[in-house]
């Protein structure tokens, strides 16, 4: 599996822009603090963005048989995204669970915490990027369901804006009988967000 950290942006670019927002911010880009920024700035972008040039169905590429047809649960990934509103990060949990379908066919443990890091690495809004998690799982394992919770602060709801640190925002999103039925969804629930 390659290295998640290894994105493919044009990282001439990101530099030559970094310099004109430093610019335009009333900075020196010159002077001996930032004068290595734009090319930190355009690795770090490399990593950040990663997802971008990733492939989720890669991710979930190995599969077998465990003959399990009850709750799988991997709760507490750690994830770090960034806003695709204001370039900010929001970072948090996930919680990602499934139920294998009828053929008990599984994956690896690790590879639904790479699948958050898949859709984690890219501009993103909260919503979405936990429906591509629930839809991607959903679509490739062929499970009789699937919920993904995000939980996650903003921090462009944090450090600026309307400033309110702390701030908590909870999406989920559930499929086949997830959806079908509130008792399967509830306990699901309840072990994801008892703590
Ligand atoms: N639904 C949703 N909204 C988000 C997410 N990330 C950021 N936002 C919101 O996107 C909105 C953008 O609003 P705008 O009015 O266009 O931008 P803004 O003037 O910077 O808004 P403020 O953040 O309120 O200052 C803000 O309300 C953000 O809180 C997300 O993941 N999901
Ligand atoms: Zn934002």
């Amino acid at each position: 599996m390659a290295d998640l950290a290894e994105g493919r942006v044009d990282a001439a670019r990101i530099e030559t822009a970094v310099r004109e927002i430093l610019l335009a911010i009333g900075e020196d880009p010159d002077r001996p603090g930032l004068v290595d920024t734009p090319a930190r700035v355009a690795r770090a972008y490399g990593e950040t963005f990663a997802g971008l040039s990733q492939d989720p169905y890669d991710v979930l590429a190995t599969t077998f048989d465990e003959d399990h047809d009850e709750l799988v649960l991997v709760k507490d990934i750690p994830m770090y995204s960034t806003c695709e509103h204001h370039l900010v990060p929001f970072h948090g949990r996930a919680h990602v669970g499934y139920i294998p379908g009828a053929d008990g066919r599984v994956t690896g443990l690790s590879k639904l915490a790479r699948l958050v890091e898949v859709y984690a690495r890219r501009p993103q809004v909260q919503e979405r990027m936990t429906r591509q998690v629930a839809d991607s799982l959903f679509e490739v394992l062929k499970p009789q369901g699937v919920i993904v919770v995000v939980e996650a602060e903003h921090l462009c709801m944090a450090m600026r804006g309307v400033r309110k640190p702390g701030a908590t925002t909870i999406t989920s999103a559930v499929r086949g009988i997830f959806r079908e039925s509130p008792a399967t969804r509830s306990e699901a629930m309840s072990l994801i967000l008892g703590r």
